[in-house]
């Protein structure tokens, strides 16, 4: 498997003189081009944290962040503007949809759709969506709106999808359904998937688990056989 992602040595502070504190520290891993990740840990262990530096939404302190062999760390904000734009979908907990435009809108649109090689209409029908496509959000369930921010994300065509609690505001079976979408993206389609969450239940599912905890990596775990998401539930 290519390698696709390498933290070496990152670090973020926040804060100023006695109140400095890292929210991440000395945190080094790899994630492979293809892989079903989750990175697992208590409220403020540094997930989301994490996440942002990757998406390139964030820099860190210091330390070097390695995407296709290229460090984001080195990049101005153009550069890392079309880092995000090119390489990166990202997939909320409370979907960020736009009121006033209907599902088929918050999809298309997505700016530099340039590499994509679906339309907005065949990228709902993969998620299940095509009798919705002409609903605002308000029309849609929770699950069904977390659908169309998914179907959002991968418009672009990105090289990596990242997940912060994407299952946080839905019941067990909505959840289930979500991440069987996020899996089959992944699995199908050969997009590296990052799931940010604190249920330990989603983590079984993934080929990699990175477990942070106070900023630094608890420990980080290859599942040679991971349970089916069938297989969950909360
Ligand atoms: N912009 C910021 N300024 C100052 N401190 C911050 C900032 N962002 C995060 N932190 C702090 O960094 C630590 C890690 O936060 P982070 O949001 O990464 O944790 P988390 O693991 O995602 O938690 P949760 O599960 O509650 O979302 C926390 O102590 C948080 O208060």
């Amino acid at each position: 498997m290519r390698e696709l992602i390498r933290f070496k040595n990152v670090s973020k502070q926040y804060g100023e003189g006695d109140k400095k504190f890292y929210a991440l520290h000395n945190v080094n891993f790899e994630i492979n081009q293809g892989e079903y990740v989750v990175i697992l840990g208590p409220s403020g262990a540094g997930k989301s944290t994490l996440l942002n530096l990757l998406g390139g939404m964030d820099q860190a302190s210091s330390g070097e962040i390695l995407v296709e062999g290229t460090n984001i760390e080195g990049y101005n904000d153009a550069q890392l503007t079309e880092f995000r734009a090119n390489n990166v979908g990202f997939v909320f907990q409370f979907y960020n949809l736009i009121p006033t435009l209907t599902a088929l809108e918050n999809v298309s649109i997505t700016k530099d759709i340039k590499k994509s090689k679906r339309t907005s209409e065949a990228i709902l029908e993969s998620v299940h969506l095509e009798r919705q496509m002409h609903q605002f959000p308000a029309e849609l369930s929770g699950g069904e709106q977390q659908r169309v921010s998914i179907a959002r994300a991968i418009r672009k065509d990105p090289l990596m999808l990242l997940c912060d609690e994407p299952t946080g505001a839905l019941d067990s079976k909505t959840g289930v359904d979500i991440l069987k979408v996020l899996h089959n993206l992944c699995k199908e389609e050969n997009k590296t998937v990052i799931i940010v969450t604190h249920n330990a239940t989603i983590a079984q599912t993934a080929d990699r688990v990175i477990y942070l905890k106070n900023g630094e990596i608890e420990k980080m775990t290859l599942n040679e056989q991971p349970l089916m998401i069938d297989e969950v539930e909360w």
